[in-house]
């Protein structure tokens, strides 16, 4: 495989807040010079801290097909993405100038991640800002398909009034199984319990319940036990079509299926086919296999061939991959319980969960490209050293390597004329990164440390900060 050298000179951060210090005369770029592309629409407060830093920032409200994103990465030092930029191996390889790709989302099967780290790109995701408002979604689903709310609600809008109690159930003693038991998983497990739900998980994992959920051995078992499940596994080879035929046949009749993880995880048809004979009273879907670039006019079976048979399922519940972007609360007043139910791509919560994730993703990439700091990487090495107090001699090294022997004594040689003050370096597989700073240096050190480590056999990247 060819070395391909990424290389970048950039001011280094002195401080955690990222005050601006000035410029050295010698340094190839300035912040200005760092592009860096948005694309889906990312929220504000991440664009806000990036045009802070003084990056060139351009947005972009939709997904770009694969031939517009790969003239426009080309030029880029960092890519921030949600879930539908598909950011495969061969886009990557046209990125000769990205340093670092933020996933403004939780998932990152969207992204070659052995790929981006193979040409030195860390990817960087938000693992967590979100998981309270997909749970919450699940909850409302279970209330909503036990109560058949979505026909309800669709007939009632035409003007039908359909007063009907059969196969409409309170959902307190009813069994959930939960497959995936991570930062969503395990929210749900909770939430679900405090509404007295008996709760069984299935991970590829041992993990510790919560409350008086058990965990299961096979996935068989949860689908037999279950009233109702729901699936938060990430994409990955062993999960993609997880829920075919032979699973749906598995779970219990008059059971529900829920999906709010990703698209490929269920094989729809086999769904419609338990929906249409009854084997399962209804399910709800936020994901889906393919799905549009863009709000619009899109669901339909050039999207997906099967779209109408889904639609014509009776106790289905669509949404358009918000399970994030929900809010949901319960109203007791008197004796009456009214469930209201808010889709609203902009108000309330959202705005407060995609504020979380601007701000999560913008700063890893600041913290990136500024600091080469890689903790909370999902691709990468995760390394960091504290802050640099010197504010004049004092730079910081950061090589992206290949993992062989010896490679470390050959830079250590290369700076065995300086004063290393600290050094840290770790590898991931194949890739290992190493951070230095290197005290007492001028601007003509600098330039011979940068080309002699760019030089070296193992060398992916080599960046150097100050
Ligand atoms: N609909 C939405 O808007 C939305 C929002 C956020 C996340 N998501 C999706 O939900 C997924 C889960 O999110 P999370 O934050 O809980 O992730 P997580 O990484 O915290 O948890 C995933 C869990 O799945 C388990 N797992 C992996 N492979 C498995 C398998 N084959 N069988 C059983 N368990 C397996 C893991 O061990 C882990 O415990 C994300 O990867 C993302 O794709 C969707
Ligand atoms: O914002 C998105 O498009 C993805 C939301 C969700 O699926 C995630 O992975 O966080």
């Amino acid at each position: 495989m060819s070395l391909e050298v990424a290389s970048t000179v950039v001011r280094l951060t002195r401080s955690s807040s990222f005050t601006h210090s000035h410029p050295k005369a010698l340094k190839p770029f300035d912040s200005g010079e760092i592009k860096i592309l948005l694309l889906e629409n990312v929220n504000q407060r991440g664009i806000s801290l990036l045009e802070k830093e003084g990056y060139q920032v351009e947005s972009i409200k939709k997904a770009l097909p694969e031939d517009v994103l790969i003239e426009k990465i080309r030029d880029v030092h960092a890519i921030g993405i949600r879930s539908k930029t598909k950011l495969t191996k061969k886009v990557i390889q046209e990125a000769k100038k990205l340093l670092v790709i933020g996933c403004f989302c939780i998932g990152t099967n969207q992204v070659d991640l052995e790929a981006a780290a193979n040409r030195g790109i860390a990817v960087f995701n938000s693992p967590f800002s979100n998981s309270r408002s997909v749970a919450e979604l699940i909850i409302a689903e279970i209330i909503s398909l036990s109560r058949q709310l979505g026909d309800r609600n669709i007939e009632l809008h035409q003007g039908n009034w359909n007063k009907v109690s059969s196969q409409c159930y309170e959902i307190r003693g009813k069994t959930l199984g939960i497959v995936g038991y991570g930062h969503i998983g395990s929210q749900l497990s909770v939430l679900a319990e405090a509404m007295g739900m008996t709760v069984f998980f299935h991970d590829i994992i041992q993990l510790m319940p919560m409350g008086t959920a058990k965990q299961v051995n096979t996935l068989y078992e949860l689908l037999e036990r279950s009233d109702f499940v729901s699936l938060h596994v990430p994409e990955t080879e062993e999960t993609k079509n997880m829920i075919g035929e032979e699973e749906i046949a598995r779970m219990k009749k008059g059971s529900y299926l829920i999906n709010a993880s990703r698209g490929t995880i269920v094989q729809i048809p086999p769904l419609i086919k338990a929906l249409q004979n009854g084997h399962l009273l209804g399910a709800a879907i936020d994901v889906f296999p393919k799905e549009p670039a863009s709000n619009g006019q899109f669901y339909n079976n050039e999207l997906n061939s099967w779209t109408s048979d889904l639609l014509a399922c009776k106790n289905v519940i669509l949404t358009p991959h918000i399970g994030w972007l929900f809010l949901f609360s319960i109203i007791i007043s008197d004796n009456y319980l009214f469930t209201k139910l808010f889709f609203n791509l902009k108000g309330g919560s959202t705005e407060e969960a995609q504020y979380m994730i601007g701000a999560e993703v913008g700063a890893a990439i600041i913290k990136y490209i500024n600091c080469g700091t890689s903790i909370g990487a999902v691709n990468f090495p995760e390394i960091d050293l504290r802050a640099i107090q010197d504010t004049d001699k004092t730079i910081r090294l950061l090589f992206c390597h290949y993992n062989v022997p010896g490679v470390l004594r050959e830079i250590n040689e290369i700076l065995s004329d300086h004063n290393v003050d600290k050094q840290y370096s770790d590898s991931r597989g194949n890739i290992a990164y190493m951070m230095a700073d290197i005290s007492n240096v001028d601007d003509q050190d600098i330039r011979k440390i940068y080309e002699t480590v760019s030089s070296n056999r193992a060398n992916i990247s080599t960046r150097i900060v100050y």
